[in-house]
């Protein structure tokens, strides 16, 4: 039984591995960059698929599931997109002993899966709009550092695609998906999330734009993209055939929409919430929120503390919330407590002798440690609302935390020392693709001098800054007259730029 040998602060990428191993969420596999989702980490992405899905159908999307495997013609049909892409992709080439005739890609995303379908299925405007969404893993073979969760050659997603008669219809399809994803972040992993649009730069290239939802890490001042929407215009369906009769009986093209949240939402929710004594889980999404752990000794009348902590248990689990009682007995309590704190149990009831006689169980929280004695008979009203304070408690604090990182500046020199400083910064910004180019190259050149100085015994992932997105609420709005940061041309918008993973 081993804690956290490392400290957040001093070796993030040791400790992160040691919480999510120890706290037995992820178990490592023989191929590198694919992981083992153990029970605790799955029934998060349970809960993800239980918050967001029933939001898709409100939504009129439907599920479905379509082939894993693409030909190589079909995956290139839409060149541009997959150019950048294109070592990522994974091949089937030979089944046994025998070569396949042609290889067969393994999905890395399902536009070029299902967009030849829904040229089949799609002809008039009564057949729009058409909302599908699939659960499903996908396959891109990354040559970057793998971290489990964040960058992994294999994970799990939702991915889901519309199409519609107007761009119109499309726009609000693409920000009322943003809105489900930001409220998830919030709601049930109580991680805060800035939305906006991504530049030119950094929007995928088969859209017209995409919409983001980016995080703040604390540990290494990073950004995390969580989440996507895209707006793909008629760019897929020029590609695949994608059109319709409208009402006038004119052809045209239809406008489509693909969105898609990820396993990499597990990770970001542990590098903001978790601490040196390991998880520290959001209520929402903790498989035990409450347990029981009586202190008995030899000399002392251990069955009345037993069979009051089967009490306790009882009308916790009637109150609907999910109780252990750690009733074993060859591990003492300080042991108990350990072992629940590393795997992130949100509150620890602790139910001795005096605690007894007084009609009362000690409460501990494992998010900030405060400890509370409680009557035994308002618990089952009592814990359901502690269990809401401690949501929205880890969530104003990570808010707090990431507001107090989140930097202006108006000149590079203010800029690059914010950044240095773990920090994301909102810039006025000329919003033009060159100069975020050559930010991007001269704030890694300025990173790795830096670097070179510091002799970082941590692996900078990449020195360069980018832009996050183009925050749909800035913090402060653009002052007529602005000058872009990087390069002096007017300002045209503000821009979230950061380190990312
Ligand atoms: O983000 C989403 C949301 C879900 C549906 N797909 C879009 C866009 C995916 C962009 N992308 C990302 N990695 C790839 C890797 C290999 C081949 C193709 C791709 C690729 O198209």
């Amino acid at each position: 039984q081993l804690g956290i040998e490392y400290t957040k602060e001093q070796n993030f990428s040791k400790w992160y591995q040691q919480v999510i191993t120890r706290s037995e969420m992820i178990e490592y596999y023989e191929i590198s960059g694919c992981y083992i989702l153990r029970p605790l980490s799955y029934f998060i992405w349970e809960s993800i698929q239980n918050f967001l899905d029933p939001r898709f159908k409100k939504n009129g999307v439907s599920n479905c599931y379509f082939p894993m495997f693409v030909s190589e013609a079909a995956l290139s049909k839409e060149k541009d997109h997959i150019a950048g892409f294109a070592p990522e992709v994974a091949w089937v080439t030979k089944s046994g002993k025998t070569n396949l005739p042609e290889p067969i890609a393994i999905r890395p995303t399902s536009e070029t899966i299902m967009y030849p379908s829904y040229a089949k299925w799609i002809h008039s405007h009564r057949d729009l709009p058409l909302c599908l969404n699939q659960w499903t893993n996908v396959v891109r073979w990354e040559f970057k550092h793998p971290t489990p969760f964040i960058r992994t050659r294999e994970f799990l997603w939702q991915e889901g695609h519309t199409a519609h008669a107007t761009t119109e219809e499309a726009d609000v399809m693409v920000l009322s998906i943003l809105d489900y994803y930001a409220d998830c972040y919030k709601e049930l992993l109580a991680v805060p999330v800035i939305k906006g649009r991504k530049s030119e730069e950094e929007k995928f290239a088969g859209a017209n734009y995409t919409t983001t939802v980016e995080l703040y890490v604390p540990s290494n001042g990073r950004g995390i993209q969580g989440a996507t929407s895209h707006q793909l215009g008629q760019n897929f369906a020029k590609m695949f055939d994608v059109w319709f009769e409208d009402k006038a009986g004119q052809k045209q093209f239809a406008w489509q929409t693909s969105w898609g949240f990820s396993t990499r939402s597990i990770g970001a929710m542990i590098m903001v919430h978790s601490d040196d004594k390991g998880l520290v889980l959001p209520p929402r999404v903790a498989q035990i929120q409450v347990v029981i752990v009586p202190i008995t000794y030899k000399d002392d009348d251990s069955n009345t503390i037993l069979a009051k902590a089967e009490e306790v248990y009882n009308s916790l689990k009637a109150a609907g919330v999910r109780v252990f009682l750690d009733d074993r007995e060859n591990y003492n309590p300080g042991f108990k407590y350990n072992h629940w704190e590393l795997r992130g149990v949100p509150i620890r009831l602790e139910l001795g002798k005096k605690d007894i006689e007084k009609g009362e169980v000690r409460m501990v929280r494992r998010d900030n440690g405060d400890k509370a004695q409680m009557k035994q008979e308002d618990l089952a009203s009592e814990i359901p609302h502690m269990l809401n304070k401690i949501h929205n408690d880890m969530y104003e604090r990570a808010l707090k935390t990431r507001d107090e990182h989140m930097k202006e500046a108006s000149t590079w020199e203010q800029f690059m020392e914010a950044l240095n400083a773990k920090n994301i910064v909102q810039t006025p910004w000329c919003n033009v693709q060159e100069c975020e180019k050559k930010a991007k190259d001269k704030s890694k050149e300025e990173s790795l001098k830096i670097m070179e100085q510091a002799g970082e015994e941590e692996e900078v992932l990449t020195g360069s800054a980018k832009t996050l997105c183009l925050p749909f609420q800035p913090q402060t709005p653009l002052v007529a007259g602005e000058k872009c940061f990087h390069c002096g041309e007017e300002a045209k918008i503000k821009a979230l730029w950061g380190r990312s993973y």
